[in-house]
C-alpha cells in the first residue's frame, strides 16, 4: 500500500510534531484542530523550528519553504476523504478518540489507516470503534518528535500483517526507529517511565527531597538527560495523570494509583510547560 498524504488530528505539541516530520519526509500533510488558532500555533512552532534547521545549515531555505507548503490547515474532519492514513494525536481521553475515530471512519476513503499516537490507551477498543479495526493501529511516537528516533509501534487485536508493514515503512521513511510492542495499557515506554515519574512526584509529595534535588539525582546520577519531575512538567502533567489513570484502572493493581500532588496540580491548571507552571514555573 502506498501512503502520499496524511492527516494529523490534533495541533498540539506531539501533533505539530508528526505533521513536520511528516511534510520533511515529503508527505502532505493536513493538519486538523478544533480552531483555527490552535492550528496556526502548530505551523508556527513547525516554521521556528524548520527556520532552525536551516540555521544550522541541515536544510536549505527552499526546503523549509517546501515542506511548509505541503502543510495544509484543517479544522473539519471530512479532510480526511483525502488521506491515505490519519493520524490521531488529540488528548488522552478514550471518549474523545472513539468518537474522533468514529467520524474518521466516516470520512476517510476505504483503504485508509487510522492510526493513534495514544501514550497508554488499548487500540483494539479504540478500533472497535470502528467498521475498520483491522486497518486501526497504534503509532507511539516520542516528544519531542522531531528529535526522538523510536516510534512503538502497537497492532490491536485485528490489525493486519499489510497495515503493520505499511506503518512500519513509513516509520523508516520518517527516518525513525520502529520498535513492535504488544497492546496492554501503557505498552512498554509508559508502562516503565511513567511509574518512575509518580515516584518521582510521591518523593517529592512525602518531602525526601526538593524538586531540583529529585531532579538533580537522576541527571547526574542515572545519566537522564531531563530529571523526572522536569521531563513531567515537559509532557504535561495533565498527559501523565491520564496515563497513570489508565495503568491503574487497566492493571487494577495499586501500584500504579497517581499521586494526590499530581491530581492537585493538574486542577489547578498546572499543567506543565505548556501551562506556563508545573513542577517549574516557565516564561
Ligand atoms: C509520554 C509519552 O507517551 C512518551 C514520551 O514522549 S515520554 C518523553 C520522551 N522524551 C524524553 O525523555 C526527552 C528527554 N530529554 C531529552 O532527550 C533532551 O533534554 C532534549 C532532546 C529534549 C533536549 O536536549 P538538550 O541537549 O538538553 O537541549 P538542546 O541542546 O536545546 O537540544 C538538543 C537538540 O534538540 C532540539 N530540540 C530540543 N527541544 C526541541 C523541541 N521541543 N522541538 C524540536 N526540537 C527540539 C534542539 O533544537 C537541539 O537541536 P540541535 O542539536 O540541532 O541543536
Ligand atoms: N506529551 C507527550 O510527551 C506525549 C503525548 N502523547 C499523546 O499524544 C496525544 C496528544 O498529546 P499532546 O500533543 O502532548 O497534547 P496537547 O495538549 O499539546 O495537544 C492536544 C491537541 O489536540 C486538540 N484536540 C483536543 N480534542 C480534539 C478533537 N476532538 N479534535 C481535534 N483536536 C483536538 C487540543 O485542543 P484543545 O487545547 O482545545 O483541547 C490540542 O490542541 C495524547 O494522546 C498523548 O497521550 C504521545 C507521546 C508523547
Amino acid at each position: 500500500m502506498s501512503i502520499k498524504k496524511v492527516m494529523v488530528i490534533g495541533a498540539g505539541q506531539m501533533g505539530g510534531g508528526i505533521a513536520q516530520v511528516c511534510a520533511q519526509a515529503g508527505y502532505e500533510v493536513y493538519l486538523n484542530d478544533l480552531r483555527e488558532e490552535f492550528v496556526d500555533r502548530g505551523i508556527e512552532t513547525i516554521a521556528k523550528n524548520l527556520s532552525r534547521s536551516v540555521e544550522k545549515g541541515r536544510m536549505t531555505e527552499e526546503e523549509k519553504e517546501a515542506a511548509l507548503e505541503r502543510i495544509i490547515r484543517s479544522k473539519d474532519l471530512q479532510d480526511a476523504a483525502h488521506a491515505d492514513i490519519v493520524i490521531e494525536a488529540a488528548v488522552e481521553n478514550m471518549t474523545i478518540k472513539t468518537d474522533i475515530f468514529k467520524k474518521l471512519d466516516q470520512a476517510a476513503p476505504a483503504h485508509a489507516i487510522l492510526a493513534t499516537n495514544t501514550s497508554s490507551l488499548p487500540i483494539t477498543e479504540i478500533a472497535a470503534a470502528t467498521e475498520r479495526p483491522e486497518q486501526v493501529i497504534g503509532m507511539h511516537f516520542m516528544n519531542p518528535v522531531p528529535v526522538m528516533k523510536l516510534v512503538e509501534i502497537i497492532r490491536g487485536l485485528a490489525t493486519t500483517d499489510e497495515v503493520y508493514q505499511a506503518v512500519e515503512e513509513m516509520t523508516l521513511k520518517l527516518n525513525k526507529a520502529p520498535v513492535e510492542v504488544n497492546d496492554f495499557p501503557g505498552f512498554v515506554s509508559n508502562r516503565i517511565l511513567m511509574p518512575m515519574i509518580n515516584e518521582a512526584i510521591y518523593t517529592l509529595f512525602e518531602g525526601v527531597a526538593t524538586k531540583e534535588a529529585i531532579d538533580d539525582v537522576m541527571k547526574m546520577g542515572m545519566n537522564h538527560p531531563m530529571g523526572p519531575l522536569e521531563l513531567a512538567d515537559f509532557i504535561g502533567l495533565d498527559t501523565c495523570l491520564y496515563i497513570m489513570e489508565i495503568l491503574h484502572e487497566g492493571f487494577g493493581d495499586s501500584k500504579y494509583r497517581p499521586c494526590p500532588l499530581l491530581r492537585k496540580y493538574v486542577k489547578a491548571g498546572w499543567l506543565g510547560k505548556k501551562s506556563g507552571r508545573g513542577f517549574y514555573i516557565y516564561e
